[in-house]
């Protein structure tokens, strides 16, 4: 024991001394602490920003955009035109069918939800035999090509008579009479004659999950433009077989509009068409979960470009 200390402890000297030690260890621990908030809140702030921005790239991809048809609406007619662009003026004319109104429509009323299901246990069966090793497989009713591994084969060639027993009459008759009535739709929506359109290739039925790409030809999400892409196509359709929310998440179809892109939501029986050229450049979102199938079905105004309806071999 320290006798100075003991008996004059309020001497100045030691009292500071004996309160000074315990005094500088408290602060240092208080800065300590201090330090470790101050991390502590910098890595919160860190990871709500990030995830902030991460949410908003995801919600918002590429900037504003609106939905033109809401998966759980059920739309009677919407059209919405849009200037035609010049990728018409490039191609031999046929005047009467040639897209001198362009736009895109959608519609709940044209194929009945019992319709596209039986439309999509046909698409199921088909694909069933196939299937692509990435998350895109097609099978093009009119060619038979059908995805297989990282490859196409031909359905018809390798099944033979035997497609027979995979496919019924009544499937093509459905076919037919889907693809008369989307080809009145569009005629009607664009002011031109039925008559003038035909039907073109490929027309082919798309199954979408969300493995990851192991070839290009499982790459759907890039944008394009079909009569880019396709060559014959001036009006474009899609008939939805799936429901976007149910059955799988992602997936969306979007116009990509400057200032805003315009989003179409899948739902069965969902009818989507649209003028082929640069006016109506597009995307489909990638599938983030679940299976996603659809239908293409597409028309040309040139009859050189035009095929008949698939038929059972
Ligand atoms: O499946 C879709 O929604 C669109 C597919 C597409 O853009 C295409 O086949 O060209
Ligand atoms: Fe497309």
């Amino acid at each position: 024991m320290d006798c100075s200390c003991m008996f004059s402890s309020l001497s100045s000297g030691c009292w500071r001394a004996s309160l000074r030690a315990p005094g500088v260890r408290r602060n240092r621990a208080h800065q300590e602490s201090q330090k470790k908030s101050l991390k502590v809140a910098f890595l919160v702030s860190s990871a709500v920003l990030v995830s902030l921005l991460s949410w908003s790239y995801l919600v918002c991809e590429d900037g504003v955009t609106e939905v033109l048809a809401h998966y759980s609406e059920s739309l009677r007619d919407r059209f919405i035109e849009v200037p035609c662009s010049e990728d018409y003026d490039s191609h031999k004319r046929f005047e009467g069918c040639t897209p001198r109104k362009c736009g895109r429509g959608i519609t709940d009323t044209v194929i009945t939800r019992e319709e596209a299901e039986r439309i999509r246990r046909i698409a199921e069966r088909g694909l069933s035999l196939g299937g692509s090793d990435g998350g895109a497989s097609i099978l093009d009713l009119y060619s038979g090509a059908l995805s297989v591994g990282k490859h196409f084969v031909n359905l018809y060639r390798y099944f033979g008579n035997k497609i027979q027993e995979v496919f019924t009459e009544e499937d093509f008759q459905l076919y037919r009479d889907v693809r008369q009535r989307i080809q009145q739709t569009i005629s009607q929506a664009f002011g031109i004659s039925s008559s003038s359109m035909y039907l073109t290739k490929p027309t082919f039925f798309s199954r979408i999950n969300s493995t990851e790409a192991k070839t290009t030809h499982d790459e759907y999400w890039h944008p394009h433009i079909d009569k880019v892409t396709y060559g014959s196509f001036d009006y474009t359709s899609l008939l939805y077989l799936s429901d976007y929310t149910e059955d799988f998440g992602g997936g969306r179809f979007v116009f990509m509009d400057v200032g805003a892109n315009k989003t179409v939501e899948p739902r069965a029986g969902r009818v989507s068409f649209f003028t082929s050229g640069s006016e109506n450049l597009h995307r489909v979102e990638k599938v983030r979960w679940g299976t996603r199938y659809a239908i293409t079905i597409s028309f040309t105004c040139n009859p050189d470009h035009g095929i008949g309806d698939p038929v059972l071999t």
